[in-house]
């Protein structure tokens, strides 16, 4: 099955999505997902200057050895950039041997290691009671998992909140860098409360998670999760910038709040020590950005031998290309632990027909050949690409801290 041809789709349904798609000489075409959110062209040169020339006329079955071609090849190993266009072939290439095989992508992967996939959806709000009826509308909604996140007196904007009351959360929401301000104390003060409300109106057995979105110290991190142990919390995400792996060891000391992190790591190496040294228990690198279907394996069963679960990254700046194979690798993957599932805006499921359904708080990936999306080219074409950046992040005395 011979790469014919092999083309870089930008759109901007509400967001920037960028889609590659590879065609084969037998008709078929498979779809992976090429977006890093505010840098989606730069991932779009890379594709289309130094890695889509070299796959035309070659064997598209032939998976590994374009991972490795495009991984050793590059010399200028890893990174978001180059790591991105390596998972949008790689996750097209497995659409097609999916595809050619005439079976869905989990099976092509090992089977099914479970009936559907549970996610976690997103509560927010600008105070705890708005983010508490936010939970109730998940709660409603069938999920059994909740991520929550509120607005903290005293800090004019807040990770993961939405400008307006009922608009969609989306973090690129200008031209250039909006400047937002952070303040620890008020933070770590007022997070606690938060969850203490939560329980206090739904119960125990709702899994609670939060994302602290790189933002603490080790030791401030450690505070926060004992702090919020008898919260019993399914996990503390991004609590500490995790280039220093060691970092954990200190919050591990401290806590026995189930930490999870990676959805900004590429590759095996970012998360290695923290997977072998168990300082982890959720891996968040997902496909689009840690290789692909062929690299994510390997982090996957790395982290099995340490009882280390997925828990893939899954925000709206991530395609349904993205998360059509996302949910397949879900349902095959055995040491799996939860998807995140921030619902795309219905221009964007316009764009990008899906076979996978939501129902009762789960995700199933679909039974159609490959992974289960395709884009509508003619649709995708309307919306222009529209630059957008993420915000940067300065603590009130204008020291730059992490966003
Ligand atoms: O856990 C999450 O979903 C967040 O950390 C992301 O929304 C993240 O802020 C965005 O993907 C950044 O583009
Ligand atoms: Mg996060």
């Amino acid at each position: 099955m011979k790469i014919t041809e092999a083309r870089v789709i930008v759109t901007c349904p509400g967001r920037n999505l960028v889609t590659l798609k590879i065609v084969t000489d037998e008709g078929l075409y498979g779809l992976g997902d090429a977006t890093l959110n505010g840098r989606e062209l730069a991932v779009v040169a890379y594709l289309e200057e130094h890695v889509l020339p070299a796959l035309i006329g070659r064997d598209a079955h032939r998976i590994e050895d374009i991972w490795q071609y495009l991984y050793r090849g590059a010399y200028w190993r890893r990174g978001p950039v180059t790591m991105t266009a390596i998972a949008a072939v790689d996750v097209a290439l497995w659409d097609l041997k999916a595809k050619a095989a005439g079976m869905p992508l989990y099976q092509l992967l090992g089977g099914k290691s479970r009936e559907r996939v549970m996610v976690y959806g997103h509560a927010t709000g600008k105070d705890i009671e708005s983010c508490l009826d936010e939970v109730a509308r998940h709660v409603e909604q069938g999920y059994r998992a909740v991520r929550v996140q509120c607005g903290v007196p005293g800090i004019p904007t807040t990770y993961g909140v939405a400008k307006r009351e009922g608009e969609r959360y989306e973090p690129a929401d200008s031209d250039l860098p909006a400047e937002h301000v952070w303040d620890t104390a008020k933070y770590l003060n007022h997070v606690p409360k938060l969850f203490a409300a939560v329980r206090e109106r739904f119960g125990d057995d709702l899994h609670l998670l939060h994302d602290v979105h790189h933002r603490l110290t080790p030791i401030e991190a450690g505070r926060l999760g004992k702090r919020v142990e008898e919260y019993n919390l399914f996990w503390l995400e991004d609590c500490t910038p995790a280039e220093n792996q060691e970092a954990f060891r200190l919050i591990r000391q401290h806590t026995t709040t189930p930490l999870a992190v990676g959805e900004v790591f590429n590759s095996i190496h970012d998360c290695r020590e923290l997977i072998q040294e168990q300082l982890i228990d959720y891996i968040r690198a997902t496909l689009v950005h840690a290789g692909g279907i062929t690299h994510m394996r390997r982090i996957a069963d790395l982290a099995a031998l340490y009882q280390v679960r997925t828990g893939f990254h899954g925000a709206t700046d991530l395609s349904p290309v993205c998360m059509g194979a996302a949910l397949h690798f879900d349902t095959w993957v055995p040491n799996f632990g939860i998807q995140e599932h921030m619902p795309h805006e219905a221009r964007i499921e316009e764009v990008f027909p899906h076979a996978y359904r939501f129902a009762d708080g789960h995700f199933t990936p679909g039974e159609v050949p490959g992974h289960g999306v395709d884009i509508d080219e003619d649709l995708a074409a309307r919306y222009p690409y529209q630059r957008a950046s993420l915000p940067v992040n300065r603590l009130v005395d204008g020291t730059l801290w992490h966003w």
